[in-house]
């Protein structure tokens, strides 16, 4: 393998997120872009807390193939589609939080809206808790395909910005590079447990 300083920073991001519980069992998924080409993605199936660099397999972004012969995750084709539809992605970090998982199915609509909270500053561009920031929540498909066509769908109608999330499944995010996913990721996540809690409270 090639020296990918991304793919270092990506292992430790991947141990980062098993350590917070955001990936348990063989759940979540993880990627950086190689070039305008490629992308190197984490192995399926494996426990994404314990990564090294050989877990992670070059997939082409145009047709989901990995030379290899090793199967990329089952989740590849929305790695490729954001990579695809963004040119300035550099990384995706899919994960499995509980806050995602469980507000994404108390949130019955189509988008989540976020608005004020400071913590909405964490994703790029955002400079006031007054403004509202859409997470489109996609109910979950076994189908990878077709929920990829979904999300293209919706991004050819709707800004998709930071990310979006899977009915009770979780949140895939991305940002230029991993640092800024990272950012993207724990910012989200953090949003998220505020929005759960507030309903919570709020519930008449
Ligand atoms: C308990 S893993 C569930 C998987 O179907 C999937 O959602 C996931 O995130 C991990 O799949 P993977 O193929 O290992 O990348
Ligand atoms: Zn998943």
């Amino acid at each position: 393998m090639t020296e990918n300083l991304q793919l270092d920073a990506l292992v430790d991001a991947c141990r980062w997120i098993g350590a917070k519980g955001w990936a348990p069992a063989t759940g979540g998924n993880m990627s950086v872009r190689e070039d305008a080409h490629r992308c190197w993605l984490s192995e399926s199936g494996k426990d994404k807390g314990s990564l090294t660099g050989d877990d992670f397999l070059q997939v082409d972004i145009g047709t989901n193939q990995a030379p290899s012969g090793r199967k990329p995750s089952a989740e590849t084709g929305l790695h490729t589609l954001i990579y695809r539809l963004f040119p300035e992605a550099g990384a995706v970090l899919h994960v499995h939080t509980v806050n995602a998982t469980v507000l994404s199915r108390v949130e019955k609509s189509a988008e989540l809206v976020l608005c004020g909270y400071e913590m909405q500053k964490s994703l790029r561009g955002q400079s006031s808790h007054l403004d509202g920031v859409a997470i489109p929540v996609f109910d979950n498909d076994q189908d990878i395909d077709a929920l990829a066509r979904r999300i293209e769908h919706y991004a050819t109608e709707r800004p998709l910005s930071y990310g979006f999330l899977l009915r009770g499944h979780g949140l895939t995010c991305w940002g230029r590079d991993v640092a800024e996913a990272r950012r993207h990721l724990e910012g989200l996540e953090f949003l998220f447990e505020c929005e759960l809690r507030l309903r919570q409270l709020e519930k008449p």
